[in-house]
């Protein structure tokens, strides 16, 4: 069977001190992906919103329109900066995500979304996914926050391939609670599933680390979880402790809360050592449920 990853990828996730002043983000941004890329990095990751504050009153404010795409630089400098790093860098780039102004995806006429594009070394864009499932909890006491109240959600999963290694899934934060999404991207062929996010002291300390692991375990691939750094004057927390996790669970680097680079070499070998080990992908059984992966529905 062929390799799902073909060649060792060295990943870098920058966990980015972010700012209010977004051509500052940018800058800096820019430094720690050049940073990364001399280190020898080959795919380079940027956190959740890395160009703004996290917050439901800032989406609107720090917004900028992709489409039709490519945008002007009036539109989206966050697209030209984030499309000339990867080219200067010569690397893979995930560039976090951004607050993007669009049309409505549904009927609540919202047309603002959390999302993240994807560049090659030649600072083409490889693909753009919309955050599918918006953070909207309520822990009495701890947190609230209703990214619904001003952003609509995305509606596909983003499987994106890197020719010389293999395909890559790209979600969102919260898009990490849902293993659905996971194991379809990972029965496409995903070795890795990266997600920039931005969890919060309370959840973050309960299951940033476990749900990393979860969908490593379910799926028997790599796992990144990039966070912004830790800033206690914002109005939110993030968690930080960006991390890489191996196809067996094994975390492989994780960062405290401060500012800094995880990097990790990824190798296909392990992700078959671990599969053929465990051999989930010859045990499941879809005659007593449905592969999600091909549309299959649970009919009772
Ligand atoms: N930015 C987010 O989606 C935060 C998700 C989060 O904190 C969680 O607990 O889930």
């Amino acid at each position: 069977m062929a390799k799902l990853l073909k060649q060792p990828l060295k990943l870098a996730l920058i966990q980015l001190a972010s700012t209010a002043d977004k051509a500052h983000n940018l800058a800096h941004a820019r430094t720690k992906v050049l940073e990364a890329a001399r280190a020898g990095a080959h795919l380079v990751v940027l956190p959740e919103c890395f160009n703004s504050p996290y917050g439901t009153k800032y989406f609107a404010q720090y917004s900028e329109t992709l489409l039709p795409s490519p945008p002007s630089e009036a539109q989206s400098p966050s697209f030209h900066a984030l499309s000339a790093m990867a080219k200067e860098g010569g690397v893979y780039l995930v560039g976090g995500s951004i607050p993007e102004r669009g049309p409505p995806s549904d009927n609540s006429g919202k047309s603002l979304y959390n999302t993240s594009l994807t560049f090659s070394p030649q600072g083409e864009l490889l693909a753009t996914h919309r955050k599918v499932h918006l953070f909207d909890i309520d822990i009495p006491g701890k947190i609230k926050f209703k990214e619904s109240e001003v952003l609509s959600p995305g509606n596909k999963i983003t499987v994106v391939d890197l020719p010389e290694y293999g395909k890559v899934a790209v979600a969102i934060c919260y898009d990490v609670r849902f293993p659905e999404l996971a194991t379809i991207a990972a029965r496409k062929g995903a070795f890795l599933l990266l997600y920039p996010g931005a969890f919060n002291l309370t959840t973050g300390a309960l299951h940033w680390e476990l749900l990393a692991r979860a969908r490593a375990t379910d799926n028997q691939v790599y796992v990144g979880l990039c966070s912004p750094a830790r800033d206690m004057s914002a109005e939110y927390n993030a968690w930080g402790h960006s991390m890489v996790v191996d196809p067996n669970a094994a975390v492989l680097e994780q960062l405290d809360e401060k500012e800094g680079i995880v990097y990790a070499e990824l190798k296909g070998e392990r992700v078959e050592e671990v599969r053929s080990g465990i051999p989930l992908r010859d045990q499941r059984r879809f005659d007593v449920y449905p592969d999600v992966s091909k549309g299959g529905k649970f009919e009772e």
